[in-house]
């Protein structure tokens, strides 16, 4: 029997959403999702493959990454599926720091791990748990071939113009400091998609991602290739998040160190995990948001004006480095599902051939769509995202 089967594996700071995919016709067998790993109210969501039930939920604490990852496995196990099945042929991790080296997928050995590792400093709240899920997905399969697939790699392509802060050079390159950009299995699968939609080639088309999701950046792809995006040495830099700040003048950190008294540690754990729209409002959830604004909050409001100008002041400078653009495509769960974000992101553009159509952007769909009026200059479109299948793709044209 021909393996053809793929486990993906998206670990994050505090959840892991993971799919089982055939890549005979790219179905998915099972799909779910742990969250609140750590927590007391850690909960699992598993849906098996069509026939094989309804969705199952499991609440009760699961403290680690390790946990978690057994937990799917009994789940995976319990619909015939188990990591133990010969159908399986490799297991897809993605990754968010790859650094410089890594611009393709990669199978895992000690060594790439190793340099996984070294990545942590540049991606605290994402490379230790794809590490831990590496490792707990070798111990329960050590024969199968684990694959690295990098955030990082679709955006190595940036020229140096955009990939180098403008400091001391020997100091950027004796300490890797540039920047590397993130989301990009989200970026390069949703630009090709946004092309597709359009009934194009992506070498013919220029088109504006933005992804919108807990983290958030944007990217300018030319032809298929990516020329900027808004995230750098690591996922703070860019747009506001939920929970943190996007860009800043870097002179705040000296600021709040000499003069508020912060450590280095306080002043990370602020920008990271406190400031966003979290930090800006309370909540990080945009439907949140979305409710406060109609109650006529004042500080949901304001929280929402920066998220949405700062998005603006990006499609403008990608505009301007595209200089001809194709299509703005909105995905991640904001960028997806939040119309008024959309709306307001691209209010008073028609100067610059950008306009969304109120009746359409208010449709609800799963699907690829677009949402700019009749014979618009530049198409913007709704693209859902599915960094699961590009990861489980590229895993099984590496293995097979
Ligand atoms: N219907 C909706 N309206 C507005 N925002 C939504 C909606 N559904 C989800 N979101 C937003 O999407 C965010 C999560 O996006 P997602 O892409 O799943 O993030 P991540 O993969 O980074 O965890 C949530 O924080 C929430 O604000
Ligand atoms: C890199 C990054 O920000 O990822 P996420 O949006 O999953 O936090
Ligand atoms: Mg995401």
């Amino acid at each position: 029997m021909t393996a053809t089967r793929v486990l993906v594996l998206n670990s994050g700071s505090s959840s892991v959403k993971y799919q089982l995919l055939d890549m005979r016709d790219s179905s998915r067998l099972a799909v779910g999702l742990v969250e609140r790993i750590g927590e007391a109210t850690s909960r699992l969501v598993h849906t098996p493959p069509e026939g094989g039930g309804g969705r199952r939920e499991r609440s009760g604490p699961i403290a680690d990454h390790d946990a978690a990852l057994k937990a799917v496995a009994d789940e995976l196990a319990h619909d015939g599926l188990g990591l133990d099945s010969p159908e399986l042929a490799a297991i897809g991790h993605r990754v968010v720091h790859g650094g410089l080296r890594f611009s393709a997928p990669t199978v895992v050995t000690d060594e790439v791990l190793a340099e996984i590792e070294r990545l942590v400093p540049v991606a605290p709240l994402h490379n230790p748990a794809n590490i831990t899920g590496i490792r707990t997905a070798q111990a329960l399969r050590p024969d199968l071939p684990q694959v690295a697939v990098f955030d990082t790699a679709f955006h190595t392509t940036m020229p140096e113009a955009a990939a180098r802060y403008a400091i001391d050079v020997d100091t950027a390159d004796a300490h890797r400091i540039r920047r590397y950009g993130f989301h990009g299995t989200s970026h390069a699968y949703v630009s090709r998609a946004t092309a597709a939609l359009l009934g194009k080639d992506p070498s013919e088309v220029n088109v504006i991602v933005l992804h919108l999701g807990n983290g958030a950046s944007a990217s300018a792809v030319a032809g298929g290739r990516c020329v900027e995006t808004s995230m750098g040495l690591t996922p703070l830099e860019g747009l506001v998040m939920g929970t943190r700040s996007g860009d800043i003048d870097p002179a705040v950190t000296f600021h709040l160190e000499r003069v508020a008294g912060m450590s280095t540690d306080e002043i990370d754990a602020l920008l990271n995990k406190k400031s966003g729209l979290v930090g800006l409002c309370g909540d990080n959830d945009m439907r949140e948001i979305h409710r406060r604004m109609e109650e006529g909050d004042e500080r949901a409001r304001l929280a929402f004006d920066i998220y949405v100008h700062r998005l603006k002041k990006y499609i403008g400078a990608y505009y301007a480095i595209l200089g001809r653009v194709d299509a703005v495509a909105f995905t991640a769960g904001v960028g997806e599902n939040a119309v008024p974000v959309r709306e307001a992101a691209l209010a008073d553009m028609e100067g610059l051939g950008l306009a969304v159509d109120t009746g359409l952007n208010a449709v609800r769909s799963g699907e690829a769509r677009l949402i700019s009026p009749e014979g618009a200059r530049v198409a913007v479109a709704v693209v859902p995202t599915d960094e699961e299948l590009e990861i489980a793709r590229q895993t099984f044209e590496l293995v097979m």
